[in-house]
């Protein structure tokens, strides 16, 4: 073959390639990433250990994190074990997850060859068996998607950690865009919106009009010394809160941020829902309880706000109790969950905000925006990018 012909003949197969490329949708793994819940009352107690052990939860070293989570898994496990029970023994979190994914990837897949993969922190399919399935699928890209709308360094921080010890040891190295935050998305904001003023319209509806409604938008608590290290949840709530308040678009709306599920002795984060709910007694109003963190029901939804605080309710003389239901596959949520792909997809930034760049204040310095060498992948990622 003569130098002319095999630069023609060169010429020719990189043709093919970009033709193929361009004929060939973008090979794109997406992973939502959740806590995880017991699938039958013999895994509760395991469960719940590897909730405590995580050093994101309990920030104790070895071994006496161990030995402390023992204990408390031992504390825990019957009352945990009672409210899956409730349940049929086990949580619907997986399920309602995979509904998610399924939901996420049929509003994707016009654009992009996509796989939607769950990834729980806790209970399976946990990392390592979901990196390796990644891995085997072959991706050209990877978005981390996590389903936590608020960063915390206890769901979403401690996740993204697991996934890169995984992702590394099964040798995943597609390029890989990381989601960090979506609390003030602008889709995501107007689903919640749209979500939580049908409810309150109906709970409005049924109600005597003497009894005022009040909104109490009930957040998993945290431990006050992890924010006050600079976790930046609280201050994310916070703006989810008050942008789904503006878009409910309801004048003079009487609503409070509170935070429920305390876990642990420490003090947590404040005011609980529970507090809330004795002053909605004491000043007689109805609530209508939304759940602000969880995008999905689970048995902090279901349990503990359907029925503990139900009850509590009404011992406080709270004259109604409604509760918002949580996204699941509300088909507004799914469509602001497509477009935080394509953006991530879109942007240069390997680690994301929905907004681009950092959106927490200075102060949060568990934003993981402020943690110089953030990898992926085995791929160092953007380092403190703003
Ligand atoms: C110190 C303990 C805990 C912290 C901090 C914490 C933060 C946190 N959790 C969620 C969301 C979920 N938590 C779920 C269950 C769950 N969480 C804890 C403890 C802490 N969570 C426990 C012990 C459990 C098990 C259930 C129980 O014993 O009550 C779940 C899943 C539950 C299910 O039914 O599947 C979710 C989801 C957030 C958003 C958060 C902080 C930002
Ligand atoms: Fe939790
Ligand atoms: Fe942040």
């Amino acid at each position: 073959m003569t130098a002319a012909q095999a630069a023609a003949e060169a010429e020719r197969k990189a043709g093919g390639r970009a033709r193929k490329a361009g004929a060939r949708k973008p090979r794109l793994a997406v992973v939502l990433f959740n806590l995880g819940g017991p699938d039958k009352p013999e895994s509760v107690r395991p469960f719940l250990y590897n909730l405590f052990v995580d050093p994101a939860i309990i920030r104790v070293p070895a071994p006496f994190r161990q030995l402390l989570a023992a204990l408390i898994t031992w504390r825990r496990t019957p009352i945990a074990a009672e409210n899956y029970a409730v349940l049929g023994g086990k949580s619907p979190l997986l399920e309602l997850t995979e509904a998610q994914a399924a939901a996420l990837a049929a509003a994707l897949s016009d654009e992009l060859d996509v796989k939607v993969f769950v990834c729980m922190r806790y209970w399976h399919p946990m990392s390592d068996e979901v990196a390796r399935a990644v891995r085997a699928w072959g991706p050209d890209e990877v978005v981390l998607l996590p389903l936590y709308p608020q960063f915390s360094t206890t769901t979403t921080g401690s996740s993204l950690d697991a996934w890169r010890e995984a992702a590394t040891r099964a040798g995943l190295v597609a390029p890989t865009r990381t989601l960090c935050c979506y609390h003030s998305d602008p889709g995501f904001v107007a689903a919640t919106a749209a979500m939580v003023r049908e409810s309150y319209l109906k709970a409005r509806a049924e109600l005597d009009p003497a009894i005022s409604l009040r909104v109490l938008f009930s957040a998993h608590g945290l431990p006050e010394s992890i924010v006050q290290k600079g976790d930046p949840y609280q201050w994310q709530v916070e703006k989810t809160v008050a942008a789904v308040v503006e878009a409910m678009g309801i004048p003079g709306l009487d609503h409070v941020v509170c935070y429920q599920s305390r876990v642990t002795p420490q003090k947590w984060i404040g005011p609980s829902t529970e507090e809330e709910l004795k002053r909605a007694g004491a000043d007689k109003v109805a609530v209508l309880v939304v759940p602000i963190a969880f995008v999905s029901e689970h048995s902090e939804t279901l349990v503990e706000l359907d029925i503990e605080y139900r009850e509590e309710a009404a011992e406080f003389g709270v004259p109604a109790y409604f509760r918002s239901p949580a996204q699941n596959s509300d088909p507004g949520f799914i469509a602001a969950l497509a477009d935080l792909v394509r953006h991530a997809r879109a942007g240069e930034r390997s680690l994301c905000s929905f907004r681009g760049p950092r959106t927490c204040p200075r102060s949060a310095k568990d934003c993981p925006h402020a943690r110089r060498g953030y990898a992926t992948a085995g791929r160092v990622m953007a380092e403190a990018e703003d």
